[in-house]
């Protein structure tokens, strides 16, 4: 088969947490080359640009507990459309953060195209918090709360009406900073995540071939990779809001990425987080490109 155009949407958003900066994340990745780096595998690719996201002041309080609804919306909205169009299309939807709130926008995006799509979720975090249980009131802490129908209703309905994905859907690999109502919700719904422990103890080969035989075993129709930049150890990916030690290192992921592309499972893609304001000389943003190299098939020899 021949391989699908790559469609580049770039989403320059902060308003899903507190640190200024991760709007430029998408101007990082592309100076890091990462159109280059896809067309050298052999990839067509279309860069869309970015977003459009209005300057707005930001509003830090909000009565419902979510800072800066109304722009995590606006943005999202648009980011919906143009990833749905991507599949419409035909072509492979890659997104580029942005704070990781912009995964409600990518889902509800892929919502349309797939009728049982699989979610791996790469992260410190779980990013399953509400409005109730986040002590922090940034969204980009609860997407994936949101795509399983759990949150304020103007985020779960977003686009369309009601969850993106199913929860026996969902693998999240890497976690390693997780709040309490996180916890009683993946304990609740029996969500599947491969903490920093199942990484250490059996390796990451062994997680990542458990999870792709996991999501086969859904029979899923397509595989959304949600990668945060803060899932690797902040070591290697120091430019990220939200760093703990302790993570996934370079070499595992490079292996977790290679070991999604022979799979052959992956749709689409998103990598997020990057903060070149945080960043050592873009360091995080070459990493980001380096592993998106792998996902599409770059290879040693
Ligand atoms: N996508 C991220 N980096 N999320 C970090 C979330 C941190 C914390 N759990 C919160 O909800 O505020
Ligand atoms: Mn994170
Ligand atoms: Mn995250």
């Amino acid at each position: 088969m021949e391989k699908a155009t790559i469609s580049i949407i770039g989403v320059p958003l902060d308003l899903g947490q507190s640190r200024r900066g991760v709007n430029m994340g998408p101007s990082a990745i592309r100076y890091a080359g990462a159109v280059a780096r896809l067309e050298a595998i052999g990839h067509n690719v279309i860069d869309e640009g970015d977003i459009l996201v209005d300057a707005v002041e930001r509003i830090e309080s909000s009565d419902v507990g979510l800072k800066n609804l109304n722009e995590v919306i606006k943005a999202n909205t648009k980011l919906a459309e143009q990833v749905e169009a991507a599949v419409t299309d035909g072509k492979f939807p890659l997104v580029l953060g942005g704070d990781h709130s912009i995964a409600i926008g990518t889902l509800a995006g892929l919502k349309k195209g797939y009728n049982n799509l699989g979610v791996i979720w790469y992260d410190a975090h779980t990013d399953m918090n509400t409005a109730e249980t986040s002590p922090s009131g940034n969204i980009h802490g609860m997407p994936l709360a949101v795509c399983i129908g759990l949150g304020h209703d103007s985020l779960v309905n977003l686009h369309s009406e009601g969850p993106k994905v199913k929860t026996e859907n969902i693998v999240i690999i890497g976690a390693r900073s997780v709040d309490p109502g996180e916890r009683a919700l993946i304990e609740e719904k029996g969500i599947k995540v491969y903490t920093m422990h199942e990484i250490d103890r059996y390796g990451m080969s062994y997680v990542m071939e458990d999870a792709i035989a996991y999501l086969q075993s859904r029979e899923v129709d397509g595989v959304h990779l949600s990668l945060d930049l803060d899932g690797l150890d902040p070591l290697y990916t120091p430019g990220v809001g939200t760093p703990v030690p302790g993570g996934i290192s370079y070499r595992e992921s490079h292996l977790a990425m290679e070991m999604l592309e022979d799979s052959g499972i992956i749709t689409s893609a998103e990598f997020v987080e990057v903060n070149p304001i945080l960043d050592e000389k873009n360091k995080t943003a070459d990493v980001a490109v380096g592993l998106m190299g792998s996902l599409f098939g770059e290879k040693l020899i």
